[in-house]
């Protein structure tokens, strides 16, 4: 049997849009699980919080954390890059306070640092603005659709795809990733097959292989469908 690992996007990919997680949707992972696919979620979101909920929900019981910077199984953890967190925050309240707002994440971050929009925002100005500063300083920023994420080059999703597949022992055959953000790309390109919900920007359909026809955890479930199908297998298969 083909050895398949499936990445998984948390927030507004497994989750609606108020992000809950549904019965459903746990139903779905057990589905690939009992078919023998590894699950690995892969959020822009602190550790703790993705391994927490890859314990509680099926999946490999490896988890991809901020953006790709941090892996971990529960007794391995790798952190894939370095930042100067406090300067980076102290930035942030000195030159961003007109559109961001620390988020109680970066307690728990190592490498890639979060903020929430300041109420009424546009993102595409926050981002703007966040990219004019921390670029000089010779950092990314990216935004999830979600938070604004500010991190090294070389921290994201496709990286910690990568190193999570070592940490479950390597020899795949084939990788999907689902996602629905700009920080999710990185892991499209490395994958064999990719898919966003429908709500997802117009530059990170570009690059899916698959655009499922619902929006958030209700396109997740058509992707389940689709990969279940055998969407993205090798030609070998
Ligand atoms: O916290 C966020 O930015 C959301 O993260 P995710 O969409 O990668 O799960």
């Amino acid at each position: 049997m083909a050895r398949v690992a499936v990445f998984v996007d948390v927030d507004w990919t497994l989750t609606d849009r108020e992000r809950r997680i549904s019965s459903r949707v746990v139903e779905a992972l057990e589905r690939l699980q009992r078919e023998g696919y590894f699950v690995v979620l892969a959020s822009a979101t602190a550790y703790p919080i993705v391994y927490g909920l890859s314990r509680y929900l099926p999946t490999s019981g490896v988890a991809v954390g901020e953006n790709g910077g941090v892996v971990g199984d529960g007794r391995r953890l790798e952190i894939l890059g370095r930042i100067d967190k406090e300067l980076v925050l102290r930035v942030a309240r000195e030159r961003l306070s007109c559109c961001l707002e620390d988020s109680w994440q970066n307690l728990f971050r190592f490498v890639d640092v979060t903020f929430a929009l300041r109420k009424g925002v546009d993102p595409g100005y926050a981002v703007g603005e966040a990219r004019h500063v921390f670029g000089a300083m010779g950092l990314e920023v990216k935004y999830s659709g979600v938070a604004l994420h500010v991190h090294p080059p070389g921290v994201n999703k496709g990286v910690g795809l990568r190193k999570a597949l070592e940490m479950l022992g390597g020899g795949f055959d084939y990788v999907v990733a689902v996602g629905d953000s700009e920080v999710d790309v990185d892991m499209f390109r490395v994958a064999d097959f990719s898919a966003c919900p429908a709500h997802a920007p117009e530059e990170v359909k570009k690059e899916a292989s698959y655009v499922a026809k619902a929006p958030y955890s209700d396109g997740f479930l058509e992707i389940v469908d689709v990969v279940l199908r055998g969407a993205g297998k090798p030609a070998k298969e």
